[in-house]
């Protein structure tokens, strides 16, 4: 337990402890606490990531659920920062409703799915256009920065451990060679690009801590827990630590998975592997979010071979920002050179 400034903060960063959190405590952990920043960015916290847990949030999550972050739709598709984002997004907003007045016959994205569910009314709680626009602004900053950032470590992993780079590119290779193209529907052939990312997520969770607010008075492994307290639940060491991954946890072995394939599971059921999290707060944009990575990455080992910029092999620094999402401090800088001409280009 920590007092930061005025909030108490509990630190959690053990599987058991994780797992009294997020499920056996689920409802009294899942609200997060809103920090004067996100209040303003979120207008009051009216998107997904910042409603409070309750009908409201409930009802917002079933449509990204239902509605939005669905695998047919990942196929198909400070204040003077807020205005600025917002300004942009009143301009993208706009276009989209006179688009629909138009009649249509345009192919229909996220903004037209949230505008048409609005228009269509009947809801227990309406949802006013501040709340679309930052439900769309969850979609970049939850949706876009943990993917781009999972892409990144994956590359920089592949890099520093050459036979790994190899296995895979090989794969994918192999998969899309007569194609010529990486498709999307194929992606299920790549069996080892997916140890690849599972291990990559292991080690670089892009949201290091999840946070939550305690709601009710109660007791975590013993301990009492008042009201109001901060919880930092804390994957990225979860994902390091020997006791949950005996064998050389700090190394990068895509194999692991493998060989304990129960540990494979990501979807909130291994308390010891939280890339996205666990419980009612758990990510609603994991297949969205995966195929954001797979797709990239395939495309990227199946046209070019990635060399580091300089002559050797030196190993990439693999330091990380401080920050919500941890990134590459360092920036990426990498030699591609072209193996599988890409079509059309
Ligand atoms: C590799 C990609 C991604 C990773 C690793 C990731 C990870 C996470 C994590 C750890 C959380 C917090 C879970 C918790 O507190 O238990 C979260 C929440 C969330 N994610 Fe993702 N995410 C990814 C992609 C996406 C995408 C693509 C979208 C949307 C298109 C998305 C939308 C959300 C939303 C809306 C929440 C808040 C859910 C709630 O509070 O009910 N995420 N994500």
């Amino acid at each position: 337990m920590l007092q930061l400034g005025q909030v108490p903060t509990l630190v959690v960063s053990s599987r058991e402890g994780a797992r009294e959190v997020m499920k056996n405590h689920d409802t009294m952990f899942a609200t997060r606490p809103l920090s004067t920043t996100m209040r303003v960015l979120s207008y009051g916290g009216q998107d997904i990531v910042f409603a409070p847990y309750g009908e409201y949030w409930r009802q917002l999550r079933k449509i990204a659920v239902s509605e939005l972050f669905t695998a047919r739709r990942v196929l198909s598709g400070a204040e003077e920062c807020r205005h600025t984002l917002y300004t942009m997004l009143d301009g993208i907003v706009e276009e989209h409703l006179e688009r629909m007045d138009g009649g249509g016959g345009h192919a229909e994205d996220l903004l037209d799915v949230l505008l048409k569910i609005q228009k269509e009314g009947g809801l227990k709680f309406p949802i006013h256009m501040d709340a679309v626009k930052a439900i769309i602004l969850d979609v970049f900053s939850a949706g876009s920065e943990t993917t781009t950032t999972t892409i990144e470590w994956a590359i920089s992993e592949l890099i520093n451990n050459p036979v790994a780079m190899q296995k895979a590119t090989t794969e994918v290779r192999q998969a899309f060679h007569a194609s010529g193209t990486v498709a999307e529907h194929a992606l299920s052939e790549l069996p080892y690009l997916r140890l690849v990312i599972r291990e990559t997520l292991r080690l670089h969770p892009p949201l290091p801590l999840l946070f939550r607010e305690c709601q009710e008075p109660c007791q975590v492994q013993g301990y009492d827990v008042q009201r109001g307290t901060q919880v930092l639940v804390n994957a990225w060491s979860l994902g390091r630590d020997e006791r949950y991954w005996p064998d050389a946890p700090e190394e990068f072995r895509p194999e692991r998975f493998e060989e304990e394939a129960a540990k494979a599971d990501f979807g909130g059921g291994d308390f010891a592997f939280l890339p996205f999290g666990a419980g009612r707060r758990m990510c609603p944009g994991m297949a969205f979010g995966l195929a954001g990575v797979e797709l990239p990455l395939a495309s990227m080992l199946f046209h070019f071979d990635w060399k580091p910029p300089g002559p050797g092999s030196a190993e990439l620094d693999m330091t990380e920002t401080f920050g919500l999402t941890a990134r590459r401090t360092d920036q990426l800088p990498l030699r591609p050179v072209l193996r599988v001409p890409i079509l059309g280009v």
